[in-house]
C-alpha cells in the first residue's frame, strides 16, 4: 500500500470577489451583495507519496500559492478534501507568525511549539537553530529590533530544523546574501535526501526544480492540466509560459 501524505480529493478553493472593501463588510450581514466567484483552485485532485519530491509549475495567478495555502491550513476549500498527514513546515512566509516583543530566542520555543514540538524537543534543536541563523547577538533582543533580512534567516533557521516531515519550498525563498542563500540549498538538499522526507516545490526556475524534483504538477487558470515526470512537466511548463 503506498504511504500517501497529501491528498487533495476533487479540490475547488472559490474567492468572492467585490467591488469594495465596504461591500466586503456588507456580505458578511447579507448574502445579497453582489459578487464575482473566482476559482483560484478548479476541481484539483492530486496524491503524494511520502519521500516523494513534487514540482509544482504554473504562470502567475494559476493557483500555486493557493494550493500551498490549503496544505498548511491557511485557507480552506470551498469544495472537495485535503489530507496531510505530517509535521509540515513551510518556507513560504518565513517572517510571519514571530511575535515582535518576544526575543528571537523565546520565538523559537513559540515556533516549535505552534509545530507540536515539546519543550524538551525545542531545548535540544535551539542551538541549532541559533547557529544556523547567524545573527549573533541579535538572538536574546527582541525580534521588533530586526532587519527583514534577520527575520528571514531566523524563520529559515526555525522551519528547516525542526524536522519537517513535509517541506514546502516557494521559490520566493531569498534569505539574505548570496552565502546564506547557498547554506539554505544545502540544507534543503540535505533534508530532502533523509528517507521519508517529502517535498512540494514551487517554482519557475526549472533547473533548480529539476535539480531537486523527480514529478511536476502542471497548473493553469487553477486546473491541474498534467501530472508527470519532472522532463515532461518542464517541457509543457515552457509551452505555456511563453
Ligand atoms: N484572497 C484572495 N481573494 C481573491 N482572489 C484571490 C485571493 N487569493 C488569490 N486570488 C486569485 O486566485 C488566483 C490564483 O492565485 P494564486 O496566488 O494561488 O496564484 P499563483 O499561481 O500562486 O500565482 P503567483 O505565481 O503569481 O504567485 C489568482 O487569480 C488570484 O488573483
Amino acid at each position: 500500500m503506498p504511504d500517501i501524505v497529501i491528498e487533495f480529493k476533487e479540490v475547488t478553493k472559490t474567492y468572492k470577489l467585490y467591488k469594495n472593501d465596504k461591500q466586503r463588510l456588507l456580505s458578511v450581514f447579507s448574502k445579497k451583495i453582489p459578487h464575482k466567484d473566482k476559482k483560484a483552485v478548479d476541481n484539483v485532485s492530486f496524491k503524494i507519496q511520502r519521500g516523494e519530491s513534487v514540482a509544482l509549475f504554473g504562470k502567475n495567478g494559476a493557483g500555486k500559492s493557493t494550493i500551498l495555502k490549503m496544505i498548511t491550513g491557511v485557507a480552506y476549500p470551498t469544495q472537495g478534501d485535503i489530507i496531510v498527514k505530517g509535521r509540515v513546515s513551510a518556507l513560504l512566509e518565513l517572517t510571519s507568525g514571530f511575535d515582535p516583543e518576544f526575543t528571537g530566542r523565546e520565538n523559537i520555543y513559540l515556533k516549535g511549539q505552534l509545530s507540536g514540538m515539546q519543550d524538551t524537543e525545542i531545548r535540544d534543536l535551539e542551538s541549532t537553530i541559533v547557529d544556523f541563523a547567524e545573527i549573533g547577538e541579535y538572538i536574546d533582543q527582541p525580534v521588533r529590533t530586526y532587519s527583514s533580512g534577520m527575520k528571514a534567516r531566523l524563520g529559515f533557521a526555525i522551519n528547516v530544523n525542526i524536522n519537517p516531515e513535509i517541506l514546502i519550498v516557494d521559490e520566493a525563498l531569498s534569505v539574505g546574501d548570496v552565502a546564506f542563500k547557498n547554506k539554505c540549498l544545502n540544507k534543503v538538499n540535505e533534508i530532502i535526501e533523509k528517507d521519508n522526507v517529502t517535498l512540494l516545490f514551487v517554482t519557475h526556475a526549472t533547473a533548480t526544480a529539476k535539480q531537486f524534483c523527480k514529478r511536476g504538477i502542471v497548473m493553469r487558470n487553477g486546473k491541474l492540466i498534467l501530472d508527470t515526470d519532472i522532463d515532461t512537466a518542464i517541457q509543457r511548463y515552457e509551452q505555456i509560459a511563453k
